[in-house]
């Protein structure tokens, strides 16, 4: 299983650059080269600016390396913490986000880690559009080793959707995660859908879904989170997963994703494996992109 510190390794390879010794005076991050750096791995121009002004206006003996550290931190926001409500029939998950984000992969790793703590998952591949649309996920249903409900081409997703609560209510399942079609946050009918789709699930269980997750690629950056925005104005998002974090040389981006969109980064896709999501941890993320960056 790939680690922060390896999933990191292309951001960090720009980051690291700051710390270098012709970045350095007396050991101490110069400013300018500091400002360039962040902005090439994606971190926000507001936050930059913020940076360099309380960096520039700090008393001369301050370490501008733990000033850095503590506004990084403060941008990420602290916790919340994912854990898998119980005690009530069914808890509801619904995943969005646009085409080949990591969805279904994330799909398939959550309802492994319910699996691994006891609990009775279930898959819901609403993927209509496509052909082979929930195939994967049935796929993966399979390897893990949990129900699954999924539709027909052309049939309404909003409708498997319904099924799959329903079957979910009657197996006893204690959580059902619902795959999305990919989608791009500019086509109005599809976004349309993902409502209709809700409405459809809160008919059969009142509060489902009871959370709705994007699912962001790491490799899009500052992107991700004007994608983000649309799809909060269509269904209220209460959390964000970013995938692919290995293989992004932009994953400064997810240091606005707090004061952009107000909705915490729950879990990090670390890798391909179905074991590479791990609980989002700012300060695993801060010290892997920064800490010790100056000693390797
Ligand atoms: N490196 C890496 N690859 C990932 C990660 N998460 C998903 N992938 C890969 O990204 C590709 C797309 O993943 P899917 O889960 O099929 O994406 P999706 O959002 O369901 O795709 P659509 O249903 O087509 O919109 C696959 O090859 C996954 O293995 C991750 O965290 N790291």
């Amino acid at each position: 299983m790939a680690g922060w510190l390896g999933a990191l390794s292309k951001t960090r390879s720009i980051i690291k650059q700051a710390f270098s010794p012709s970045a350095t005076e007396a050991g101490e991050l110069n400013v300018e080269e500091l400002e360039e750096i962040l902005l090439r791995s994606d971190v926000s121009a507001r936050l930059v600016m913020d940076i360099v002004d309380e960096l520039e206006s700090a008393p001369r003996k301050a370490s501008r390396k733990e000033l850095l550290r503590g506004m990084l931190l403060d941008a990420l926001g602290e916790g919340p913490e994912f854990a898998w409500p119980t005690g009530q029939n069914a808890y509801v998950l619904m995943l969005l986000g646009v085409n080949g984000s990591g969805k279904t992969t994330t799909a398939a790793k959550l309802a492994k880690k319910a699996k691994g703590q006891g609990l009775k998952p279930m898959l819901c591949g609403s993927d209509t559009f496509r052909a082979a649309g929930s195939s994967q996920l049935k796929l993966w249903s399979e390897k893990v080793g949990c129900d699954f409900v999924g539709g027909e081409m052309g049939s309404d997703a909003a409708g498997v959707a319904f099924n799959a609560v329903e079957a979910a209510l009657a197996k006893d399942c204690d959580v059902v995660l619902v795959d999305t079609a990919g989608r791009m946050h500019t086509k109005t009918p599809l976004m349309d859908e993902l409502p209709k789709m809700c409405r459809a699930m809160n008919k059969r269980l009142e509060g489902a879904p009871h959370d709705v997750w994007m699912v962001l690629d790491a490799s899009l950056g500052q992107n991700a989170i004007i994608q983000a925005k649309q799809f909060n104005e269509v269904v209220p998002l209460t959390g964000i997963v970013v995938t692919k974090l290995d293989g992004s040389s932009k994953a400064g981006f997810l240091f606005s994703v707090r004061s952009e969109l107000n909705v915490p980064i729950l879990f990090t896709g670390l890798g391909e494996g179905e074991d590479d999501l791990v609980p989002f941890s700012r300060e695993e993320f801060v010290d892997a992109l920064f800490g010790d960056a100056n000693e390797e």
